[in-house]
């Protein structure tokens, strides 16, 4: 029903600020270098009292990604599952002594805006940013929330343009919002997204995400990117859940929290969107609320990743030359996992998947371990082959899993949003479940017949390129290949076949380097 808008009953008389007075003005913390700076994120945004959006959504968000995160408080919003019963707008003078007491006290990597709801709000902003200048600017310029209650005047339009868009690195409006920023354009299919998201960046923002999240009767969750030279389509299954409130919120919080850690733009959309997908995936029978729109659970099992090096989203090139190891061929030559395992990397293997069919899971986890060290050193990452459980003990890059293996969907419920997940396919169908259960690459073979593997089916090159133009993964060719065929599988003229997943002709051989050198030269000529 409707709202109203009032202004908080303290703006009849000016908002006492007071200042405490500091001891004896001496620092309160010697700094010294072995301080830890941890990424910190400053959120300008609404009190949502249903804590599904606004502040609330971002202090989640930001918890589970690992960074901290300050406040400053806008509006408050009485508002719950059915949509907003009421706004207190916080006066222009109090936003501006908040703003202070924050960034004049604490390093703040990434100031992230959510509701600002009058464009004297947005000028303290800007002036504020102006003052103390931070290292990026995200701006989710919330003006219509996804249960359609709208939560900025529409003078708020010329504000955000004037004062916010020229400063942002990203701006990430909802369909209804780039509507608005466009004075009214209709936005109904994902090219009509692609023309706002190019429309909005005259704006000035260094990059643009239109989400698609409430695009009319599309089968998946859009957003596309604009950097103002290329675009990218963002494509995730669509999760069948009421639970999306504040999915909007929360997916800009991310993205800042992955700034802050010191992420690409690109990478930290990729893995935001990704810790949506997941997060309400984990949500999606969660009922709270009676309303239409319910929350989501930001903090679904909350996992100390304690990582050596910073997660990147899974980066298809690193499929280029794909080492899948063989107890086997190292007992047959007397070579040790991890001398094989260097020998790869230095010969150039871009991947690793520890592969040990038979092996105890005492000793399969130790050769996790020493190879992780290994691989990480050289940044290269390790997957592992079927066993979930391994790859979470050693805390590995991710999986690799067979169509008989755990199911995809259970493996990305277990490993987070930024473990890299693989599965084998041998059809379009394979394929396309790889993608909808979530999976980053598919792996898909025997191409050539191999004995590495029992009893398995040879697709061939036809059946390699059938997948791969079936496929909206990227894709490793795997099965009998070599230093002879690696050239005929790079040339079969798909964009998304990335490389060569090989196990015999690297590792059934004398000199792990040497034929890894070999092939590696053979991929480089191909491409
Ligand atoms: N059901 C869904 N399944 C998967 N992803 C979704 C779903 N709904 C939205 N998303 C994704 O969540 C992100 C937020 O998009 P959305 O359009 O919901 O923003 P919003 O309307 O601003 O949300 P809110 O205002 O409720 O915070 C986008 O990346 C979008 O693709
Ligand atoms: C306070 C607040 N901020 C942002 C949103 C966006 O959904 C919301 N619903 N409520
Ligand atoms: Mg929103």
């Amino acid at each position: 029903g409707p709202f109203f808008f009032c202004k908080s009953s303290s703006s009849r008389h000016r908002t006492r600020t007071f200042v405490a007075m500091q001891g004896d003005g001496a620092s309160a913390t010697t700094k010294n270098n072995s301080d830890l700076k941890i990424p910190h994120v400053l959120t300008v945004a609404g009190s949502d009292s249903g804590a599904g959006a606004g502040i609330q959504a971002d202090l989640k968000a930001c918890a589970a990604r690992g960074v901290y995160c300050s406040t400053v408080i806008t509006a408050v919003t009485a508002q719950n599952t059915v949509g907003v019963q009421g706004v207190n707008i916080m006066p222009e003078d109090f936003v501006a002594a908040q703003l202070n007491s924050v960034l004049s006290d604490m390093q703040v990597d990434v100031v992230k805006t959510g509701m600002l709801p009058s464009t004297d709000i947005i000028k303290v902003l800007h002036q504020s940013l102006r003052e103390f200048p931070v290292r990026a600017l995200v701006i989710d310029p919330v003006m219509v929330s996804t249960s359609g209650d709208v939560l900025a005047g529409p003078s708020i339009v010329s504000g955000f343009r004037d004062n916010l868009l020229p400063m942002a690195d990203i701006i990430t409006p909802n369909i209804k919002e780039a509507s608005a920023l466009l004075d009214g354009m209709q936005l109904a299919t994902v090219s009509d997204m692609y023309s706002a998201a190019k429309l909005l960046h005259c704006f000035g923002p260094r990059n643009v995400l239109v989400k698609g999240g409430d695009l009319p009767d599309s089968s998946d969750a859009v957003d596309i990117f604009f950097d103002g030279e290329n675009f990218h389509e963002l494509r995730s299954a669509r999760v069948k859940t009421r639970n999306t409130h504040g999915t909007g919120c929360s997916l800009a919080s991310c993205i800042a929290a992955e700034l802050a850690k010191g992420s690409p733009m690109l990478s930290a959309i990729k893995v935001a969107k990704r810790f949506i997908e997941t997060a309400l995936d984990y949500s999606k029978d969660i009922v709270i609320g009676n309303g239409p729109q319910g929350p989501f659970d930001h903090l679904l099992r909350l996992k100390s990743t304690s990582r050596s090096c910073r997660p990147e989203a899974f980066n298809p090139s690193d499929l280029f030359l794909y080492a899948v190891t063989d107890p086997r061929m190292n007992k047959k030559w007397g070579h040790s996992i991890t001398d094989v395992v260097k020998a790869a990397i230095e010969g150039g293997a871009t991947i690793v998947q520890l592969r040990e069919k038979d092996a105890d899971t005492g000793s399969f986890l130790e050769a996790a371990q020493a190879c992780i060290e290994i691989c990480h050193h050289h940044r290269v990452p390790l997957l592992i082959n079927d066993r979930i459980d391994v790859a979470l003990a050693c805390d590995a890059d991710g999986v690799h899993i067979g169509q008989s293996d755990m199911p995809v969907r259970v493996a990305r419920a277990l490993l987070g949003p930024e473990k890299i997940i693989g599965v084998s396919c041998k059809t379009p169908e394979h394929a396309h479940q790889a993608w909808v259960d979530g999976a980053d690459y598919i792996g898909c073979g025997g191409v050539y017949p191999t004995n590495t593997k029992e009893n398995n089916l040879t697709v061939g090159l036809d059946g390699l390129k059938t997948v791969c133009l079936a496929s909206k993964l990227p894709v490793v060719a795997i099965g009998g290949i070599g230093i002879s065929n690696a050239s005929d599988v790079m040339k079969i003229g798909v964009p998304n076949l990335k490389g060569v997943a090989v196990v015999s002709a690297l590792f059934d051989r004398e000199c792990v380097l040497t034929e890894t050198k070999k092939l590696c030269a053979v991929l480089t000529e191909a491409i």
